[in-house]
């Protein structure tokens, strides 16, 4: 059975002049230590997705379809059940740690409380101790205030926080877009190597596609709300089958390279509104490919290859560039197909010296 599992999960806020329609019909599924990247530009429903996962959002905000996490529905859950389930299951790092911590609460207490609540230790200080170890930090930080910290130490928080009751998940939603280059390189790492020693599954979501393509063993690629493409994690980025992530690839050619970060190959035009979609496929105003079908139909994940699957009429069998007919997009196999990723699955306690290092 999978770690998790969205089925037709749809996220729709009310505000004051309609509904945004933010995550739309997503179906996905991880696996037990398995490291799934969520890729697309600004406004693409990703955060969206994140938050849902533990029920984060707005009030009033309307959840449709399934989020299973170890075969419980999140969406379902009884307020109690759902306390129980965020930190011990699964926890979140948000981008920003700024916002993710109480300026006026020490560090020790901050990663201390979600053990308390849920007591998982009986010895807090010392497992805070062995948090900070694990995340680069020494064990007197404990005592420091979060304005006393850089962003990346702040960050470094954060993930102690995220791993204290040891959960099966953690969402990682642009951990490392405050912090400059070499920082964000550290901080990577330090994700990457806790949850190979832990065998924690990963949920990283970035508008980056190379560090995704990077960290991750399977990518998806969100646009308008929607998963676009999903696929192993180089053949998505090295060899994407849907327009707009190759699009996405090439604006982040490199992973850590600054030059060409400083100048990326831009993607033209800007996203939908999502309250005033076009017709047909979302991304044909901006698709270099379009066809002329792409202004009428918008299909769903189709298999693509070997554990792939894209929404594009380039993908499907008829050739690409011949009138498609409107059967085999309606009979979509998106969720029974096999190969088809709708369904497819798919340091110690001493005071600072001179001599010390600490992370940054
Ligand atoms: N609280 C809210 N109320 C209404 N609309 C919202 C709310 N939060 C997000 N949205 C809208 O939902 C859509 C998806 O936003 P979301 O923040 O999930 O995208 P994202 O891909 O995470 O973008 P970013 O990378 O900028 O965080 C956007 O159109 C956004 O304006």
């Amino acid at each position: 059975m999978s770690l998790l599992s969205l089925q037709d999960l749809s996220v729709t806020y009310r505000i004051a002049s309609g509904e945004v329609a933010a995550v739309r019909d997503v179906s996905l599924d991880l696996g037990a230590g398995e490291a799934l990247g969520i890729a697309g530009e600004s406004g693409s429903g990703k955060s969206t997705l994140a938050m849902a996962l533990l029920r984060l959002l707005p009030s009033g905000t309307r959840v449709d379809g399934r989020i299973l996490l170890d075969g419980e529905d999140v969406a379902a859950m009884k307020w109690g059940r759902l306390r129980a389930v965020r930190w011990a299951s699964a926890s979140i790092v948000f981008q920003g740690a700024q916002h993710g911590l109480n300026p006026v609460r020490r560090i020790g207490e901050q990663i201390a409380e979600p053990m308390i609540v849920h007591g998982t230790t009986k010895e807090p200080d010392k497992r805070v101790a062995e948090l900070l170890a694990q995340v680069g930090l020494p064990a007197w930080r404990a005592r420091s205030y979060p304005h006393e910290l850089s962003g990346g130490q702040r960050q470094r928080v954060m993930i102690a926080m995220a791993l204290a009751c040891e959960p099966r998940l953690i969402i990682a939603d642009e951990p490392t877009t405050a912090l400059d280059v070499m920082v964000q390189a550290q901080v990577l790492t330090l994700i990457k190597k806790l949850i190979a020693e832990h065998g924690i599954s990963l949920i990283m979501i970035s508008h980056d596609l190379s560090v995704l393509a990077d960290m991750c063993d399977r990518l998806g690629v969100m646009y308008a709300g929607r998963l676009v493409e999903v696929g192993p994690s180089h053949e998505v980025f090295h060899d994407a089958r849907h327009p707009y992530s190759r699009a996405l690839a090439a604006a982040f050619p490199t992973v850590g390279d600054p030059v060409s970060r400083m100048a990326p190959k831009g993607l033209g035009g800007d996203p939908p509104d999502p309250m005033d979609m076009p017709a047909g496929c979302p991304f044909h105003p901006r698709c270099p490919v379009a066809l002329d079908t792409c202004t009428s139909i918008d299909v769903e994940l189709w298999p693509a290859g070997e554990r792939r699957s894209a929404a594009c009429v380039h993908v499907l069998p008829e050739t690409p560039g011949a009138p498609v007919s409107d059967a085999p997009v309606s009979d979509a196999p998106g969720s029974d197909a096999p190969g088809s990723d709708a369904t497819v699955s798919e340091t110690g306690g001493s005071e600072p010296s001179k001599t010390s290092v600490e992370a940054t």
